[in-house]
């Protein structure tokens, strides 16, 4: 039998714990999540019939702060996912240093397949089965894949309504109007720029002679390969779930996005300018992407991309996680064995929620700011976190992705120890 999406997670942080010195109470809370709802979503589809659909929420930990963490709608969706997810979130809050634990959501469908007005009446169900789950103090909510502000700005007015008061910082992510911050919707690519861009120049990799792959073009993925683009590095593939392309001396991601943004798929489209035509030649799959000979893969679509079963064939020098979870823990040793780095999601990710932080203060002073003090503020926490995390790898000689996590960890344990270990509740019970 496979192992669950959370047991390899996990092992993570069995392997991280051995460069950080945490309590053992810690240690164990750290490995159950704090709490998951299931929900039954009935819905009223279009054509009069009713249909019920499953959707999760996780808290994983809430020791340094509200849960905070996206909603994802896939078929794929399951609560083994969603806690894996949650988890992700706690350590990557930590590593920025948020004043937010971890927690995921999802809803087990595939969207493509509902028309606006069902995923306006899911979204809303979804509210209601968990209403009483989350919270501006309790639990946040964002978007993720196959989500987004139009769906954010339901789930907030949903809640609202349930309140009886405006209660815009339940949700991030939303639409500006609706008190959503100003580069929300570019934060995970920013983010994600800002790691590459201040840490390739250690690896003597100057932007015209670094060549790029990515997997994923939606909102983490897009941004990112546009944002590389602009800055000179060479994108030579970039795929969907469809499929991608992939061009030698580079493609021209700003017409590619224009043109994903019109149709549906970006398989074998290759644009340059204002103007698309189908190149059948340059077309690749998926697998295919992720075998390139490039000097940077960027996984950002799913989990579980690069497996025991592929690493082998990734010809990447450098791999930054863009996706969360996009590399088995089993693919981790065999892409270190081969002197490929990785760079983990839990840091090259961050970027999305860190605005959202950013949302969540803003709607809780009432003071919105301007772009560009969102921008910098940005760039100064994932570079400062970049920066860390490769200090401490350099420093003992470890994995990126144990450094990162040993000083998630760190704080993790600190959090909790300092709220102590709550006997005082069990023995009163007891008593
Ligand atoms: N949105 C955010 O703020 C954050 C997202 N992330 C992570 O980034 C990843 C992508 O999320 P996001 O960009 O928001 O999601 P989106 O829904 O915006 O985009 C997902 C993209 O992935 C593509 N895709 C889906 N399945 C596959 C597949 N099997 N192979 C290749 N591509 C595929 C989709 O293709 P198509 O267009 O054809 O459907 C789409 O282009 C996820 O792992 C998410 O958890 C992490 C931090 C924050
Ligand atoms: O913006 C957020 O709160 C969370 C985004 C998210 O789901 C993630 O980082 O994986």
């Amino acid at each position: 039998m496979s192992k669950s999406l959370f047991t390899d997670a996990s092992s993570r942080l069995e392997r991280a714990l051995k460069y950080v010195s945490i309590s053992d109470d810690a240690i164990e809370r750290l490995k159950y999540p704090k709490a998951s709802l299931s929900v039954s979503i009935p819905v009223r589809m279009d054509n009069g019939t009713l249909r019920i659909f499953q959707g999760y929420r996780v808290r994983y930990d809430d020791t340094r702060g509200p849960g905070k963490g996206g909603v994802r709608y896939h078929p794929n969706v399951s609560i083994d996912e969603v806690q894996s997810l949650a988890f992700w979130m706690t350590f990557k809050c930590a590593l920025l240093d948020l004043p937010f634990g971890g927690a995921k959501g999802g809803i087990t469908l595939n969207p493509k397949e509902l028309s606006k007005a069902e995923l306006e009446r899911l979204s809303r169900g979804y509210i209601e089965g968990i209403a009483d789950f989350i919270g501006p103090d309790i639990d946040i909510l964002a978007p993720d894949v196959y989500t987004n502000e139009m769906i954010m700005g339901w789930m907030m007015d949903q809640y609202s309504i349930i309140q009886r008061k405006i209660s815009p910082a339940v949700v991030t992510g939303k639409p500006l109007t609706m008190g959503g911050s100003r580069g929300r919707d570019t934060a995970t690519g920013t983010g994600a720029f800002h790691v590459i861009n201040s840490l390739l120049p250690k690896l003597d990799k100057k932007p015209a002679n670094t060549t790029v792959a990515v997997q994923g073009f939606g909102n983490a993925g897009a941004v990112v390969a546009d944002l590389l683009a602009k800055a000179g590095y060479q994108v030579v593939a970039v795929s969907d779930s469809q499929g991608g392309i992939y061009r030698e001396k580079g493609l021209d991601i700003a017409s590619i996005r224009e043109y994903k943004q019109e149709h549906r798929g970006i398989t074998a489209i290759y644009c340059e300018g204002t103007v698309c035509n189908i190149v059948e030649h340059e077309a690749i799959s998926n697998e295919e992407l992720l075998a390139l000979d490039v000097d940077v893969l960027i996984p950002a679509a799913l989990e579980n991309q690069i497996t025991a079963e592929n690493a082998d064939r990734v010809r990447a020098k450098y791999i930054f996680e863009v996706a969360n979870g996009p590399t088995t823990s089993e693919a981790d040793r065999i892409l270190d064995s081969k002197g490929i780095l990785v760079f983990p999601d839990i840091l090259v990710n961050a970027g999305g929620v860190t605005v959202s932080y950013f949302e969540w203060v803003q709607n809780r002073s009432g003071l919105y700011w301007r772009l560009n003090e969102i921008n910098e503020r940005l760039k100064e926490r994932m570079v400062t976190e970049a920066e860390k995390v490769w200090s401490f790898a350099q420093e003992f000689d470890i994995s990126l992705r144990n450094a990162a996590y040993a000083q998630a960890i760190a704080r993790l344990g600190e959090a909790l120890d300092a709220k102590g270990t709550r006997d005082y509740y069990q023995n009163k019970t007891r008593a």
